[in-house]
């Protein structure tokens, strides 16, 4: 960890926090201990203003210079020779986090299936035994975008005045049903694996990769299929798009399991950021920091309405849109038009970074 070097250290490792007391969960369940893994970028100035924490999406990890690379690391928008760059892997992904797979203390054995439901609430409570843990008092800019960003809303909402901007990208404030419903297909995808109920890591693999690819769908708009998947000549079966889902079903299987997919799609499934606040609306108007909500113009699952939705009522909303035929995904992929929106809110407040 680089906290208190007074040398520029840019590389970065992915380290792991042990947090040893019980996190009490909104299901009344509670995980006995967890870790966390985070990696660290730059160094915090003595000021402690500089930190950016940025929040992975469903499958991403904590080396965010790798997912993000258009906008993380070097001579990037966030620069660790500026910028205190903070990437957790959340609690639930199999990334270096505790997850099904991992010991659970009262057996002895992996939790598997009997690893608690978690919310979105509790993914940003766990946050916050980190940032506790890492000494960081205040957090100038917390940036997610999907899930990510409905955890960086949720969290927005608990640390106050401790966060100065948060950047909730191709998200939203309320799991909408349509969303819900995507969710639930995959998951029955993951269930129609006869594998799936076994105590083996490999359990639902092959409904995994269903699951990735009808998540795919929802991800991308027709436009980008049509430019990229069309196939040029005649044709009557082995299309060019199937055996792009099939390859992308497969890519996410190798690199990730059925439980922490299951997990981490029920959070997502769960977010709410107005529950037991008054509702949505009331919840947005208590959000003490400058939001910046960006949508995606042809965004099929998060549309771009539940992200003008969060503008509209953050006490100090701003919306802004990415115009992109990727669709969902264009929020890790459409870097120019990124940098003109962040260095635009940057600007307007007078907050650079
Ligand atoms: C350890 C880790 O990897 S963790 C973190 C990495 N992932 C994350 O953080 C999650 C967020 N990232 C993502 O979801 C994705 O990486 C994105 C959205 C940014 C980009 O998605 P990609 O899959 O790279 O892009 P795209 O949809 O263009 O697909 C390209 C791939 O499909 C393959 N492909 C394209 N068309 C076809 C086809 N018709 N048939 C078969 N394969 C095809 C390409 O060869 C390419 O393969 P490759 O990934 O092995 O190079
Ligand atoms: N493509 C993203 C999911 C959409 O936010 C991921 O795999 O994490």
């Amino acid at each position: 960890m680089n906290l208190a070097s007074n040398y520029l250290i840019l590389d970065m490792a992915q380290e792991t926090y042990t947090y040893e007391g019980e996190l009490e969960l909104e299901s009344g369940e509670k995980l006995n201990g967890f870790e966390i893994a985070y990696t660290t970028q730059g160094h915090l100035t003595p000021e402690k203003d500089n930190v950016v924490w940025v929040i992975h999406a469903l499958t991403g990890d904590a080396n965010v210079q790798d997912w993000w690379n258009g906008l993380v690391g070097e001579d990037k928008f966030y620069d660790p020779s500026r910028h205190f760059i903070v990437c957790a892997n959340l609690l639930g992904s199999c990334y270096g986090s505790t997850n099904p797979l991992s010991e659970n203390p009262g057996t002895g054995q992996p939790y598997y299936y009997d690893f608690p439901n978690l919310t979105t609430r509790d993914l940003a409570n766990s946050l916050e035994t980190l940032r506790i843990h890492l000494g960081i008092s205040g957090i100038h800019t917390l940036i997610g975008g999907s899930l990510g960003g409905q955890v960086a809303l949720e969290w927005a909402y608990t640390l106050g005045e401790k966060v100065k901007n948060s950047i909730i990208l191709a998200s939203n404030a309320k799991t909408s049903p349509w969303i819900i419903g995507f969710n639930e297909c995959q998951r029955m995808a993951i269930e129609a694996d006869a594998s799936w109920g076994d105590k083996n890591p490999a359990a639902g693999k092959k409904g995994l990769e269903a699951a990735r690819a009808i998540a795919m769908i929802s991800y991308r708009h027709p436009q980008d299929f049509a430019i990229k998947q069309s196939d040029n000549e005649d044709k009557l079966d082995n299309f060019r798009i199937s055996s792009y889902l099939r390859y992308q079903g497969q890519k996410l299987a190798n690199r990730f399991n059925a439980f922490s997919y299951w997990v981490l799609s029920k959070a997502m499934d769960s977010h709410d950021i107005g529950r037991g606040r008054g509702g949505v609306e009331k919840a947005l108007s208590k959000l003490k920091c400058r939001v910046l909500a960006i949508g995606v113009d042809k965004d099929l699952l998060f549309l771009k309405e539940e992200s003008q939705m969060i503008a509209q009522h953050a006490l100090k909303g701003t919306y802004q849109e990415i115009r992109s035929a990727y669709g969902h995904d264009a929020f890790l992929i459409e870097y120019d038009q990124l940098q003109y929106i962040l260095s635009s809110f940057y600007l307007e407040s007078n907050t650079n970074t």
